[in-house]
């Protein structure tokens, strides 16, 4: 095995019959993975991190709501109804009545000044701009219920925003709905040590409800790449998924009961801590997964599995992407249950990551690389299934070359290879996002096939994604938007994932991007039953009104 890069001497390498293995607790080293514009975001939310520590309100400074700040001299985000055919609804407009209203409601806590408005209104990946005049920030489920029910009075279309960090244009206004914040509602309200359960509100930044949680020997079942900015109600809003779904499954195993404000400002209180409930409907699951547009979610109460005691990753270069299957199913049938992440990237990724974001490759170059980490009680008894496994992936020449971190800094470097692939894409130009469900054997069979169907037309075509869960993310960059481009892409993409009888969207919603392609994922059935929950919920359908669901013919 060549020796490629210059940190090469802080990993173990893999060969054949010659592994060191080193046990790296992957939960400490989460702080560390951010990246540095995610860490630069934890720190402007460093005045939010003083209150939910327990400091007066009078010192938090308000509004820190982007995932992404925007690149300094970068053009201005064309409005959403100059992009994408959409007329505005009959809502009203908001007036100085309004204004006063909610500030009788959230005193001090209504803001109309444009540059902090400027941020909220446009969606991180700088694809969407609405025009709202006004963002409420309420720090109670009572503030949302008297806000909503003065807005489903007026007729006033509302927005509710958690970290903004969605991928389909679901968390910002696309005309000029009122902007809902969870910001301020970041309290913890309960949490067991016995049984890890933990009650929060829906403002709770993930990354901080991680670490309250592992000072407790408890994680969260779930870990998003967005951590440092994404709010626990987003989060189950959209149902993400990321990469602890392999291992502790979906939010809709893991939410044990929710809070919601519906339209007309009612408060829904299924805020409850059973593993088990069959007592007629399980409301909360319509809520899971609906984008804000069946009620806000303003708490949660979700299971959180022990910390494991130990945690290895794994870093490897395949050949093809045969080989990458053969390693995953390898992997699935030997490390079983202590299997927790099977992460895969195209060398293109790594490209990128490497050119955008100078992040060095450290292994062989190859076609495709995995990161496979295993999460269990014993260190020792983790530590040999992992070699074992190594050793007969390396000696069956389904892995080229591979690396061990040894510590949580190498833990780090090894999964910002995966988590910074976002970022790296968003550097590279205008990136056409696609999240699909596939049959595994055929999915990366799409990326190829689109990188001979767009020629020069595209930058780059890259995939990448959670393997284990049968997720790729087709990621295509230009130099700017292109209509044309786009015109290539869809519905193509949309009807090859059909004809798999795979998902248009695999964890990250529909939002105002996608909502017209449901229909590739869902019968008309299933459509229509849909739009019938949403006008019995939201008959004036304010909630997130342009996202989700088609509109009605
Ligand atoms: O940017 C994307 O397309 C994927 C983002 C996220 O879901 C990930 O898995 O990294
Ligand atoms: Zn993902």
């Amino acid at each position: 095995m060549r020796n490629l890069c210059a940190c090469r001497a802080v990993f173990f390498r893999l060969r054949a019959g010659a592994m060191v293995l080193h046990l790296v607790p992957r939960w400490s080293a989460s702080l560390f993975r951010a990246s540095p514009r995610w860490k630069k975001t934890y720190s402007q939310r460093a005045s939010a991190q003083l209150k939910w520590l327990g400091c007066p309100r009078s010192v938090y400074s308000p509004l820190a709501c982007r995932a992404y700040s925007k690149v300094s001299g970068s053009p201005e985000v064309m409005l959403t109804p100059e992009r994408y055919p959409v007329q505005r609804l009959p809502f009203s407009t908001v007036s100085e009545e309004d204004l006063a209203a909610f500030e009788c409601i959230i005193p001090g806590r209504v803001i109309t000044d444009p540059e902090q408005l400027q941020t909220c209104n446009v969606d991180w990946l700088r694809t969407v701009r609405g025009c709202s005049k006004v963002l409420l920030r309420p720090q109670t489920s009572e503030e949302v219920s008297q806000i909503l029910r003065h807005c489903y009075k007026r007729n006033l279309a509302v927005n509710p925003q958690g970290g903004n960090t969605g991928m389909v244009g679901g968390s910002v206004p696309v005309f000029d709905e009122v902007i809902l914040s969870t910001a301020l509602m970041n309290q913890v309200i309960s949490f067991h040590d016995v049984s890890g359960i933990l009650v929060c509100q829906a403002g709770c930044v993930l990354e901080e409800l991680s670490r309250y949680v592992q000072e407790r020997d408890f994680i969260m079942p779930l870990d998003l790449g967005a951590k440092g900015s994404c709010h626990i109600g987003g989060n189950v809003a959209t149902n993400a998924g990321g990469l602890r779904f392999l291992r502790y499954g979906s939010l809709r195993g893991t939410v044990l009961g929710l809070e919601v404000v519906l339209a007309d400002g009612t408060i829904l209180n299924c805020l409850t801590s059973l593993r088990k409930d069959n007592t007629g409907y399980d409301l909360k699951q319509m809520f899971i997964g609906s984008e804000g547009t069946l009620g806000v979610i303003t708490a949660v109460s979700i299971v959180c599995p022990p910390r494991p005691k130990a945690v290895n990753v794994a870093f490897l270069g395949c050949p093809g992407f045969t080989e990458v299957l053969q390693t995953f199913r390898t992997c699935k049938g030997q490390l079983g249950e202590i299997l927790s992440a099977f992460e895969f990237m195209d060398a293109e990724c790594m490209q990128l990551v490497g050119q955008h974001l100078h992040l060095t490759n450290p292994v062989q170059e190859s076609p495709f690389y995995v990161l496979v980490e295993t999460s269990g009680s014993s260190a020792g008894h983790d530590a040999e299934k992992l070699t074992n496994v190594l050793e007969q992936v390396l000696n069956s020449g389904l892995v080229i070359d591979g690396t061990m971190a040894t510590d949580q800094r190498k833990v780090q470097m090894l999964w910002a290879l995966r988590e910074r692939i976002t970022e790296a894409l968003s550097r590279d130009g205008y990136v056409f996002k696609y999240d699909l469900s596939l049959p595994v054997e055929r999915l990366y069979d799409l990326v190829i096939d689109l990188r001979t169907r767009l020629g020069p037309r595209a930058k780059h075509v890259v995939g990448y994604g959670h393997l284990g869960d049968g997720n790729l993310h087709l990621n295509v960059t230009a130099e700017a938007f292109s209509q044309e481009l786009l015109g290539a892409l869809e519905p193509y993409v949309y009807a090859w994932t059909a004809e798999q009888r795979g998902s248009v969207s695999a964890e990250h919603g529909l939002g105002f991007k996608k909502k017209n392609v449901l229909g590739y994922s869902k019968p008309p059935v299933a459509v229509k039953l849909m739009q019938q929950l949403k006008a019995m919920l939201d008959p004036k359908g304010i909630l997130n009104p342009y996202k989700t669901l088609p509109a009605r013919a």
